[in-house]
């Protein structure tokens, strides 16, 4: 069996010790290392025997490494991993290091199949703290990768949780014991006639990048979710939308690993049940890995083009065409997508780095009955509504800004004062006072408006 080596990096992008050839910590040989993580014993397990982990300061486990890839070279993978978890010698000491790298075999990207990382810090843009005890990362998505046993019952495992680009999820814990993410994030396109594009990409991908690397090609049908967080995997999820396009506008169908039923599941729209920030994978929560997005493009734009319908984008697009002095029909994807990210970084904090950290709106915008509508528009006759399937959507930030929320602050927690259905974190709160501070923005309008706001983002708990 040929072995996939890989230097890996500490996600702080240290790299890790060791001389070249020898045994490092994160710089392991090809073997079913799942296997012998899940039966080796945790230094705290009680009734235990500690002999084979390491304490902090012994050293890191050479002897057992050199016996382990003498034996990789006559050997299963299995029986090695058994050899070398016999002698085995774990550091306990090393919190936030990759402990461990599994290659059974390699992926076409040159990366191992499937990785098993420990005290894996979880970057989230709330930048609450968060790590995953363990993460399992999948560069390859191949369905013998996905149905390798260790990896089939970790992802069947209830505990399990999916974590992604981190854009949309709140912390209530500091750490969950088990995830598995996608990093495999390849996409191809193919021209399907008529000027159509069909696009596969991997669930790793990230969104706006996508955006960036399409829309350059002059393709249209994705510009409107120009600088939006998160990756292309998540985005069905809960039919990402804005300025007007939802996700689900321009799926042809979505690929999923069945959690349960250990297997390869295609959906074409239909079956996707998309709706106002929801599906049905986020509906049936726990069941799906999203795996491949199919979206068709275009290369010819659209007879409604440019898209202005949305409030604050007509202005911007006028602007863009007296500075450049061209027709606003002559606006490419890309130019549009420019207009699209100047909007939006006037009202939403930067999800790519420093403070405040933020997971964009973080209410749904309610959709109440046409009475409820009609009473509140007795009260304050400028409220903005919007009619859309079910009723009426009125808009979240215009609820809490009528409530006198706006810029209101507790400490590290904000409600912004630039977009009021975006919460701050201005560092230093945990999950659950995050959460608190939600929920007094949520009960002043409930008390004033009678509207219940629903939070957006997932709330991740320890299960
Ligand atoms: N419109 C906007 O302006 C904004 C939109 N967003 C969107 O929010 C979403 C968050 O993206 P991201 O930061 O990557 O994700 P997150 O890491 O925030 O994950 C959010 C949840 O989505 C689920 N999930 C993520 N990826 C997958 C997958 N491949 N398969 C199955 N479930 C998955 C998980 O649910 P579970 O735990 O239940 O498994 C996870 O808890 C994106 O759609 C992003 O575009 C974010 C900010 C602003
Ligand atoms: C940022 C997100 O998505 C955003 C998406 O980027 C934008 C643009 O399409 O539209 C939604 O926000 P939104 O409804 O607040 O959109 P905006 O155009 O910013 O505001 C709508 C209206 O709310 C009112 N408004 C907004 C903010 C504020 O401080 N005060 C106020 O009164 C205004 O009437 C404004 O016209 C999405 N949010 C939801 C929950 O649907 C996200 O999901 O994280």
């Amino acid at each position: 069996m040929r072995l996939a080596r890989r230097r890996v990096r500490y996600p702080g992008g240290v790299r890790l010790p060791g001389r070249r050839g020898q045994a490092r910590w994160g710089y392991h040989h090809a073997t079913v290392a799942a296997e012998i993580d899940q039966r080796r014993p945790r230094p705290d397990e009680p009734g235990r025997d500690r002999g084979g982990i390491d304490h902090p300061g012994d050293h890191p486990r050479r002897g057992a490494d050199r016996a382990a890839r003498r034996s990789l070279g006559r050997t299963s993978g299995r029986r090695a991993a058994r050899l070398r978890w016999r002698g085995a010698r774990w550091s306990s000491g090393h919190r936030g290091r990759v402990r461990e790298v599994t290659s059974p075999a390699s992926s076409g990207n040159g990366r191992p199949a499937f990785e098993w990382v420990e005290s894996y810090p979880l970057t989230n843009t709330l930048r609450l703290p968060a790590s995953a005890e363990r993460l399992l990362r999948l560069n390859d998505l191949s369905e013998a990768t996905l149905a390798t046993p260790v990896v089939a019952d970790w992802l069947a495992d209830a505990a399990t949780r999916v974590v992604a680009g981190g854009s949309n999820v709140v912390f209530a814990t500091p750490a969950i014991a088990q995830a598995v993410s996608v990093a495999a994030d390849d996409w191809t396109a193919s021209a399907a006639g008529d000027g159509r594009i069909d696009l596969s990409v991997e669930a790793g991908k990230g969104l706006d990048a996508l955006v960036r690397e399409t829309t350059a090609r002059g393709w249209f049908g994705i510009e409107a979710l120009a600088e939006i967080p998160g990756t292309v995997g998540a985005a069905p999820m809960q039919n990402v939308g804005a300025y007007g396009t939802e996700i689900s506008d321009v799926t042809r169908w979505v690929e999923t690993w069945d959690r349960r039923e250990r297997r390869i599941r295609r959906f074409d729209p239909d079956a996707c049940d998309f709706s106002y920030r929801s599906s049905r994978f986020k509906r049936e929560a726990g069941r799906w890995l999203i795996l491949r997005v199919g979206l068709r493009l275009s290369t010819q734009a659209p007879a409604d083009w440019p898209p202005v319908d949305y409030p604050g984008v007509e202005e911007a697009v006028d602007r863009w065409s007296r500075r450049t002095g061209r027709e606003r029909e002559a606006i490419s994807p890309a130019e549009y997508a420019e207009v699209i990210t100047a909007i939006r970084r006037a009202k939403l904090p930067d999800w790519r780095e420093g403070w405040p950290g933020s997971a964009g709106s973080f209410f749904h915008n309610p959709i109440v009955s046409e009475h409820v509508a009609e009473r509140l528009a007795l009260r304050w006759p400028g409220m903005p509504r919007f009619p859309v399937v079910g009723g009426v959507k009125i808009p979240a930030g215009w609820l809490i800004e009528t409530v006198g929320m706006k810029g209101y602050r507790d400490g590290p927690m904000a409600v912004s004062a630039r977009h009021a259905l975006v919460l701050e974190h201005h560092g230093g709160a945990t999950g659950p006072e995050f959460l608190q501070f939600a929920e007094s923005v949520r009960h002043r309008v409930a008390e004033v408006t009678g509207i219940e706001l629903a939070i957006e983002p997932e709330c991740v708990t320890r299960r």
